[in-house]
């Protein structure tokens, strides 16, 4: 038995407490937050560029926005504006969240659409979330993807893909990485895809593109092109939507 049983639990006197391994994806959150602030006031986080990030997350009206919500992150908002916008998410069947992590797709997916089958995959570990299949891997090996296709049991109906590079700093270098894993994300939506399905990936403004789309356009009824209002305004970070996969090809 730990100090997080309820038998040890102390009654609520306003004050926050660590709830251990039960503690909700909301209740996480908040906890987290509280503890940064904490560290801010105290001092405690001294390099600039850190301390700019964490006031930025901290006054962000989409950030509080999700940790009320119980949303993982605010990148939960721009799902759900590029279903608003688009009807993106009108078959949750089977879906594949290509770079699922923290979360906030999946649960989305899951929690506010009831779909079906979901499997997330990414190189960072995901903390569970009910009904989900969550793989640790990278879509670049065979292994991991054969396992999340076995899961699914079935074409997928929608394939997203919000994966991002971790940035070097040199600006062509992270868009040519970032490029390269929408590239795949579109490849794997190509061979992969229910006919009638959707496809989404982040994609960064500027640059090598037109291939990409010159894909999208021949295997799907209709692509465009949208920064969501939730992408911050100085990001270069953008979506493609593609809709309507056609068969173009025997698979
Ligand atoms: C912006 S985050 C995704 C946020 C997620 N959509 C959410 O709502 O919580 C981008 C993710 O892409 C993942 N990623 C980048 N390259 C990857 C790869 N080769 N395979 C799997 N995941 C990858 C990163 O680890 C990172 O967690």
């Amino acid at each position: 038995m730990t100090d997080d049983t309820p038998e040890n639990s102390k009654p609520n006197d306003g004050k926050r407490r660590w709830k251990g391994p039960n503690a909700t994806d909301a209740e996480r959150v908040r906890e987290k937050t509280f503890s940064t602030k904490k560290k801010i006031k105290k001092g405690g986080i001294t390099k600039k560029s850190s301390r700019a990030w964490i006031e930025r997350q901290l006054n962000d009206p989409y950030v509080r926005r999700a940790h009320e919500a119980g949303w993982r992150a605010r990148a939960a908002y721009k799902l759900l504006e590029l279903d608003e916008k688009f009807g993106l998410l009108k078959n949750t069947q089977r879906v594949v969240d290509l770079g699922c992590a923290p979360g906030s797709w999946t649960q989305v997916l899951m929690q506010k659409y009831g779909a079906h089958y979901v499997v997330g995959i990414d190189l960072l570990p995901v903390d569970p979330i009910a009904g989900a299949h969550l793989i640790e891997g990278d879509v670049n090996d065979p292994e991991a993807m054969a396992e999340m296709m076995s899961v699914l049991q079935g074409k997928p109906t929608l394939v997203l893909s919000d994966m991002a590079a971790a940035t070097t700093g040199h600006k062509q270098t992270d868009h040519v990485r970032t490029v390269q894993l929408a590239e795949m994300a579109v490849q794997f939506a190509i061979d992969n895809l229910e006919v009638g399905g959707n496809f989404c990936t982040k994609v960064f403004q500027g640059g090598a593109q037109g291939e990409l789309k010159a894909l999208m356009d021949a295997n799907f009824a209709e692509v465009k092109y949208w920064k969501p209002p939730s992408s911050r305004a100085g990001s270069p970070e953008m979506f493609a939507v593609a809709l309507g996969f056609k068969q173009t090809k025997k698979r």
